[in-house]
């Protein structure tokens, strides 16, 4: 049986609830999945951070009310959160990048994920930044070091988009899609439909654990143009960059556009969407769209979100489920060690043939 020993890169909702899963289901892993989940370190802006090379108490870490520097009470622990040397030193396989996303730079987290390929360690993440921004830059270093980078929560959290698409409609030729790609906004427009005020609805996306560290990239757009540009660049070989992808949020909609579009049977949803063209430019959009109720994305309710690919072969093929939630994000992040898994026991079998 394999152990995985794992190092956390931000403490918050999503590493969390990460460790939350590990504390209760590193037995159905061991039987189902054949590894376990061990944290030997942790580094958190806030909390600090701390190494310990045998092996963290999942359960501790999520019971315990740390406050501002707390790690530095733990055995190994600081009160600084020194990401560089824990990157660089822990005894990981695997970094768990997980800290706020910038979607201007996408740092520090780029960063983050630099060194840890660089010296050899996995990187699975669900920053949309590293992603968006360095793609192509991490993909090339994680290969020269023999490991792999993931990110299948970048977009829609837990559901299975970016590499089920690119495996299972691998030869269908996709040549663009359309999609709800927000939970939190997705939330708030369906709270705003049911007489609640636009700040309150943002709150209660916080509350839940939907939205992120600054909420503005959930209502403005920002983060679906980053999710937009994973997609297209990913799915459609395109190479865009966030402002190559015109961007408009659902900030300016008033409760009397929102009463009006259910007036007239339909509803406001912000759809962010990606298209090859006749000359083969591959153009992206993010904006506020009025479909009508049988519109299929009409019925995607609440921080669920749906993609529908198009593609040459198959028509439409549309993927719904989770696109924000605490657990639901932290799934993907499993979901991406599965992936290494998968891939390294397949490799040690084609060597022993
Ligand atoms: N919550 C969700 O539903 C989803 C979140 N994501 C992405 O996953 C990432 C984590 O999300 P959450 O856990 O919800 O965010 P969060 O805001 O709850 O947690 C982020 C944590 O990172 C820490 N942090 C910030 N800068 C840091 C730094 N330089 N070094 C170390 N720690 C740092 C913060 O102290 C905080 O504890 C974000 O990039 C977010 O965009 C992706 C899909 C869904
Ligand atoms: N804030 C994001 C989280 C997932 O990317 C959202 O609401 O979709």
């Amino acid at each position: 049986m394999t152990v995985y020993n794992i190092a956390l890169i931000g403490f918050g909702g999503v590493n969390r609830a990460l460790a939350e899963l590990i504390a209760t289901r590193n037995p159905v892993w061991e039987r189902e999945l054949g590894f376990r989940l061990n944290i030997v370190a942790v580094s958190d802006l806030y909390l600090g951070s701390v190494i310990s090379p045998n092996g963290l108490d999942a359960k501790t870490l999520i019971g315990a009310k740390f406050t501002k520097g707390g790690f530095g009470q733990l055995s190994g622990g600081s009160a600084e959160a020194d990401n560089e040397t824990i990157i660089r030193t822990a005894p990981a396989d695997i970094v768990v990048e997980a800290t706020f996303t910038n979607p201007t730079d996408g740092e520090p987290a780029v960063s983050h994920c630099r060194w840890a390929l660089a010296s050899g360690k996995h990187v699975v993440t669900t920053n949309k930044g590293p992603v968006a921004l360095a793609a192509s830059e991490l993909k090339a270093l994680a290969e020269a070091n023999g490991v792999r980078f993931e990110y299948e929560g970048s977009v829609m959290s837990g559901t299975p988009v970016i590499r089920m698409a690119e495996k299972t409609l691998a030869g269908a030729e996709v040549d663009g899609f359309e999609g709800i790609l927000n939970g939190t906004s997705n939330f708030v427009l369906g709270r705003m439909e049911s007489g609640l005020d636009f700040d309150t609805a943002v709150r209660q996306a916080q509350e839940l654990g939907y939205a992120e560290a600054d909420p503005t990239a959930d209502v403005e757009g920002f983060d679906v143009r980053l999710k937009v540009v994973i997609l297209a660049n990913e799915l459609l070989g395109a190479r865009l960059k966030p402002d190559d992808v015109t961007c408009k949020g659902i900030s300016q909609l008033s409760p009397s556009d929102i009463r009006d579009a259910a007036k007239a049977n339909s509803r406001w949803k912000l759809i962010g969407s990606a298209s090859r063209g006749e000359d083969g430019r591959v153009v992206g959009s993010v904006m506020p769209k009025q479909l009508p109720l049988e519109h299929p994305l009409a019925a995607v309710n609440g921080p669920t979100n749906a993609v529908s690919f198009n593609t040459k072969l198959l028509g439409s093929v549309t993927v719904t489920g989770p696109g924000a939630g605490r657990i639901e994000t932290a799934y993907a992040l499993l979901s991406d060690i599965v992936a290494i898994h998968t891939q390294s026991t397949s490799a040690i079998a084609k060597e022993a043939a």
